[in-house]
């Protein structure tokens, strides 16, 4: 429980190191750490807690398979691991970050020439990280990349939140098996079968040419789907013709997408009537914004302007969280 944590002082940005590839190497650069420590910032409304140490060491071990080429279909490119997160642990992974996250519903408005319309956010979401022009600074404060001078205030309209150790870990870890490099970590948690995503692709121009996306599941099985955005006539039809993909998410796989896959390649997650949907489950990615565009969109839509939501667990449901 984060009510526990913390008698150390605050500990706002926890090692900033990139895990090497091999897993012996890994586990040497695991973070000491101890179940009582958290991660704190002036915009997080609790701290979190770092993972349990039997979690840190099981995570040494990933990716528990090895990833699966899927390229067999024009633009995609999937690295599939069938799981990543060591079986032993995966469910007490979803606990954990479910339990010790805070979570937002966002609603917003979208305006279609004269037409105005609110959209709710079918899902609970959340976002850790800052664009490649800045980063945190130890005191957890944000810094200009180039002159590591502290930003000027109105840099951005949102305030970003470094990512807490436990993400921050799972992070490390992703860059050393997959060979990219991330600064962002959005989160939803999709709590019953009425929760979705619909179909979109991960394509905006903050995240550059090509992005690597790492995606991964933890908690109900859900169907990612997939499907070749709309072919113009004007091109020559692609042969063979792509088909679409159901992908049955379990918990604990990771899905990389990458090279052309975001840029031509539609996915979503549809919502499913009862079933195991509704015992929850929580989708974390990896991605690497380059510019500031991308940390205002990311804030504006995964946070938002209301309240954190936070699980209780007796009432096993997310509830408004309040301070006190
Ligand atoms: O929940 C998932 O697996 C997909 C989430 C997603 O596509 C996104 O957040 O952009
Ligand atoms: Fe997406």
């Amino acid at each position: 429980m984060a009510t526990s944590v913390g008698v150390k002082r605050p500990q706002t940005l926890d090692g900033f190191f990139k895990s090497p590839d091999s897993k012996r190497q890994r586990q040497d650069t695991a973070p000491t750490s101890d179940d009582s420590r958290a991660s704190r910032h002036s915009t997080y409304p609790f701290p979190i807690p770092h993972l349990p140490t039997d979690l840190i060491d099981s995570l040494g071990f990933a990716p528990d398979a090895e990833g699966k080429l899927i390229n067999d279909q024009p633009d995609l490119d999937l690295l599939y691991y069938q799981p990543y997160v060591p079986k032993s642990i995966e469910k007490a992974l979803f606990r954990f970050l479910r339990q010790e996250l805070f979570f937002y519903r966002v609603q917003y408005k979208i305006k279609r020439g004269p037409v105005e319309t609110q959209i709710n956010t079918p899902r609970f979401t959340t976002v850790f990280g800052v664009d490649d022009t800045s980063r945190f600074a130890a005191d957890g404060g944000i810094v200009d990349a180039a002159s590591n001078k502290p930003v000027p205030k109105d840099r951005y309209k949102c305030k970003p939140r470094p990512l807490p150790e436990c993400l921050d870990f799972l992070r490390r870890i992703t860059e050393g098996s997959t060979g990219e490099t991330y600064n962002f970590c959005l989160v939803n948690y999709y709590a019953s079968g009425s929760d979705s995503i619909s179909y979109h692709s991960d394509d905006e121009r903050f995240l550059g040419l090509n992005p690597a996306i790492a995606s991964f599941s933890l908690g109900a099985k859900r169907d990612f789907l997939m499907k070749h955005k709309p072919i113009p006539p004007s091109d020559q039809t692609p042969l063979p013709e792509p088909k679409p993909l159901k992908l049955p998410l379990a918990s604990g796989d990771m899905i990389l997408m990458r090279g052309k896959t975001q840029s031509h390649w539609l996915h979503s997650i549809p919502k499913r009537k009862s079933g195991e949907a509704d015992l929850g489950r929580i989708n974390i990615t990896f991605r690497k914004a380059l510019v500031r565009g991308g940390t205002e969109n990311y804030y504006q839509y995964n946070v938002g302007l209301g309240q954190p939501f936070r699980w209780d667990d007796r009432k096993q449901t997310m509830v408004p969280w309040t301070s006190g």
